[in-house]
């Protein structure tokens, strides 16, 4: 029929049915939405404690009677903190920073937080340029003290507002942060705040690599959730979205340092009054989380409570009960590390009450344990312990050592328990100074050897279990893999020659030798040849799981800058090394080796905007 349409009729039709879909594609939309709120669905999302006690509601509003009477006034700006001359009391203050990418929301919510107007915000990516510390003191701003705190106007709290990384961001501004993450001593707890409805970036996790570098603890804030529970409607979605970024931001793999919360907040700019220019008029939530979160990390929670109870605020609180939010997991305090000896943990289980601690262990057993030996220590002698170790076990026996050292009382006078004659005493003692200068002389030579897995040796994998090795079996399995390796390449049966039995390599080391000759391993591969991990067509198998323990050829460039244009013929890996300057690392900061590469992948963060600015227009979110 349509062969018949004229051109014209046809063009009508066309515009008509695009029009039509136009429509049906807003109605669509207008019905998600005005669904989403008519359901009666809650309109803020809830912060998620999945390790720690979610906080009381008495609690929160003893936060929010905190910051209500703690009135913001500036303790530094910029590098200032270096040379202020009453340094040593400002130390004493404890000091909660907020980072994140650009336009997250920093400013906003300390803004938010101290219902002031302090920091400059803007939708404009880059708007703060330095750092900026807000000190909070129960006093008026001519001096005089709040009524009701006992006339302590001294300073409680340091909230830092800092530059934003990413897009919009300049390389010296992370010059300054770096400094001051290192050097300043008094930072109580990081909140590194993620886009709710972004997720976390590359640069996110990079800059939770450098904090768990640094040691500093720090914690998520999920910022903009009114746009993510404007975006998803339901509450249980909004969690998901959460849970998302908790996996994001690694810390269910993570533990050290992170803590196993994320408090969400939204609409902050309505809170905050630096911008009232919202259309909505949406309440903002997560403020009061936020609030005791922030309390906690300085070590005044137990002091706000106080002082509300005292004041008679939390009388008006009806709600006794803890709110309603999910917890998940074992419950874990809300200190960030928890160090405890393995003896005590294993006690605290009551896994095996009958087990001897390290008292009552024999000086053959403790010997034995802190060694990691098989043999007795009456017929392991200095000299057995002097042989090499591989760095693992040099870590192993010195953290064995200081273990069981740690787990001695201090009133223990070392009563040697199953009659220990003299010599068996300096033949241990012996045999621990020898282990301990062993493994600190490995520590000194390279420290980070000790995070490094001993590559498994061939006998290790044939003898997985401990099973031994027989040889009647291992000629059968021999055969074995020769056969259908034969029935996989479809060859006449031939003599057996070295390059047809890879596989028996595992089996017999004798084996080795041909079968290296015709694929050599990853470990004999030198820098002429690329990783298998970076080689097209073997990557899989275990080759590629090989390829994921083996380090970078040094010298090696990285693969974006060695890009060659088009038609230029590319240089060999070893002239590139050589011609071309080194390239800050892909991976995060402290993954990789040397501070200077961890300096440079740190600046590049902050130096993502450059380029793209260059154009002169500035994304807007
Ligand atoms: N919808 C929504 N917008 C917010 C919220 N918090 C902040 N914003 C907006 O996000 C934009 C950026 O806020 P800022 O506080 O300046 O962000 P920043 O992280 O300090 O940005 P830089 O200083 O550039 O690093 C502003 O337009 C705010 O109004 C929020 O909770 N919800
Ligand atoms: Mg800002």
């Amino acid at each position: 029929m349509q062969e018949y349409t004229c051109f014209p009729c046809r063009q009508i039709f066309r515009s008509r049915l695009r029009e039509r879909l136009v429509h049906l594609q807003n109605g669509r939309r207008r019905f998600y939405a005005s669904s989403s709120l008519s359901n009666g669905k809650p309109r803020y999302a809830e912060s998620w404690y999945w390790e720690t006690k979610p906080p009381t509601h008495k609690e929160l509003a003893a936060a929010s009677h905190f910051f209500k009477h703690h009135l913001p006034f500036r303790q530094w700006t910029g590098d200032t903190w270096r040379h202020k001359e009453n340094q040593t009391e400002d130390l004493l203050v404890p000091e909660v920073i907020f980072l994140g990418r650009s336009n997250v929301g920093k400013s906003s919510i300390i803004n938010a937080l101290t219902s002031q107007d302090l920091n400059r915000v803007s939708a404009t990516p880059g708007a703060t340029q330095v750092m900026a510390a807000w000190t909070l003191a129960a006093k008026y701003r001519d001096g005089g003290a709040v009524p009701g705190w006992d006339g302590d106007v001294s300073a409680k709290i340091s909230l830092v507002d800092m530059p934003g990384y990413g897009f919009g961001s300049h390389a010296d501004w992370s010059k300054s942060i770096m400094g001051y993450l290192v050097e300043r001593r008094n930072i109580r707890r990081a909140f590194v705040l993620l886009d709710s409805v972004h997720g976390a970036t590359g640069a996110d996790r990079h800059m939770i690599e450098v904090l768990r570098g640094l040691a500093i603890p720090y914690q998520i804030v999920a910022t903009k959730c009114d746009r993510l529970v404007a975006y998803k409607g339901s509450q249980d979605e909004v969690r998901s979205a959460l849970t998302t970024l908790r996996a994001q931001a690694q810390l269910e793999t993570h533990y050290e340092l992170g803590l196993g919360e994320i408090i969400s907040v939204g609409s902050m700019q309505v809170a905050s009054k630096g911008q009232r220019a919202s259309k909505e008029p949406t309440t903002p939530f997560g403020l009061q989380n936020l609030q005791w979160a922030v309390l906690r990390a300085a070590g005044l929670d137990t002091y706000a409570v106080d002082k509300a109870s005292a004041h008679g605020v939390l009388k008006n609180v009806t709600v006794n009960e803890q709110p309603t939010l999910h917890i998940e997991g074992p419950t874990r305090s809300d200190t960030s590390v928890v160090v405890e000896s393995p003896v005590k943990e294993a006690a605290d289980k009551g896994d095996n009450p009958s087990d001897p601690l390290l008292l009552d262990l024999s000086i053959e057993d403790f010997m034995r344990e802190i060694l990691t030996s098989s043999t007795p220590p009456s017929s392991a002698s200095t000299a057995k312990i002097s042989s090499p170790r591989t760095p693992r076990s040099a870590a192993k026996v010195y953290s064995g050592v200081m273990n069981n050292f740690l787990a001695l009382p201090n009133d223990h006078v070392a009563p040697i328990p199953n009659k220990a004659t003299e010599d068996d005493r300096t033949r241990a003692q012996t045999a621990i100074d020898a282990a301990l200068q062993y493994a600190q002389k490995e520590l000194l030579d390279d420290p980070m050897r000790l995070w490094d897995e001993p590559k498994p040796t061939k006998t290790n994998a044939a003898s997985k279990e401990g099973l031994p090795i027989i040889p009647e079996i291992s000629k059968k399995a021999d055969g074995l893999n020769l056969r259908r390796e034969r029935e996989r390449q479809h060859v006449t049966r031939q003599p057996p020659t070295a390059a047809s039995r890879p596989t028996v390599k595992r089996i017999t080391p004798a084996m080795d030798a041909p079968v290296t000759k015709t694929r050599p391993g990853p470990w004999q591969q030198t820098t002429q040849a690329p990783t298998r991990a970076t080689q097209k067509g073997v990557t899989h198998g275990i080759d590629a799981f090989e390829a994921l323990f083996e380090e970078e050829p040094k010298g090696r460039t990285q693969r974006n800058t060695g890009k060659s244009g088009r038609g230029q013929p590319r240089a060999t890996s070893q002239s590139k090394s050589r011609s071309q300057p080194k390239a800050p690392s892909a991976q995060p900061a402290f993954a990789g080796k040397g501070v200077v590469q961890g300096m440079d992948a740190f600046e590049s963060m902050f130096d993502e905007g450059n380029s793209s600015s260059s154009s002169g227009k500035r994304r807007r979110r």
